[in-house]
């Protein structure tokens, strides 16, 4: 195997390491599904509404925000309770900033998801 292709071989590797833990978020996580539904009927609701070219980017950019930020809070918890799995201030902290990236990111798809279908709703 030429060094090439063992490049490309572990390339292709990472991708299926990560795409498993995609599916791990997806089976395992009740945010990360909740938010996955979500997604699903404001796709459904993209298509309904006829939205615009742009307006399905950002609703795409969005959703992808959310969801990375989701499994990126999903993995900052798991490595607190690996290395602390007892009670701890500063373990409360890391995690109470975690989820508030989580928020921030939600907050603002929401406002986004608004301006994107009031005007078609009402
Ligand atoms: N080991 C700990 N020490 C101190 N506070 C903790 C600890 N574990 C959790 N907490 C507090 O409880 C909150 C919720 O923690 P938890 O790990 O249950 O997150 P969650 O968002 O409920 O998880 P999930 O994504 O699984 O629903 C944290 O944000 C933190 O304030």
């Amino acid at each position: 195997m030429t060094k090439k292709d063992s490049f490309i071989v572990n390339r292709l590797k990472s991708i299926g390491y990560a795409y498993k833990g995609a599916l791990l978020l997806l089976k395992t996580e009740a945010s990360i599904k909740i938010q996955f539904a979500i997604a699903i009927i404001l796709t459904i609701a993209g298509f309904y509404y006829k939205i615009s070219p742009t307006e399905w980017l950002i609703q795409l950019l969005c959703i992808g925000i959310v969801m990375s930020i989701e499994g990126v809070n999903t993995a900052i918890e798991a490595i607190a309770d690996f290395i602390h799995p007892e009670h701890h201030n500063k373990i409360g902290l890391i995690k109470d900033i975690a989820a508030g990236a989580v928020f921030i990111a939600s907050s603002f798809a929401i406002i986004i998801g608004f301006i994107i279908y009031f005007p078609k709703i009402f």
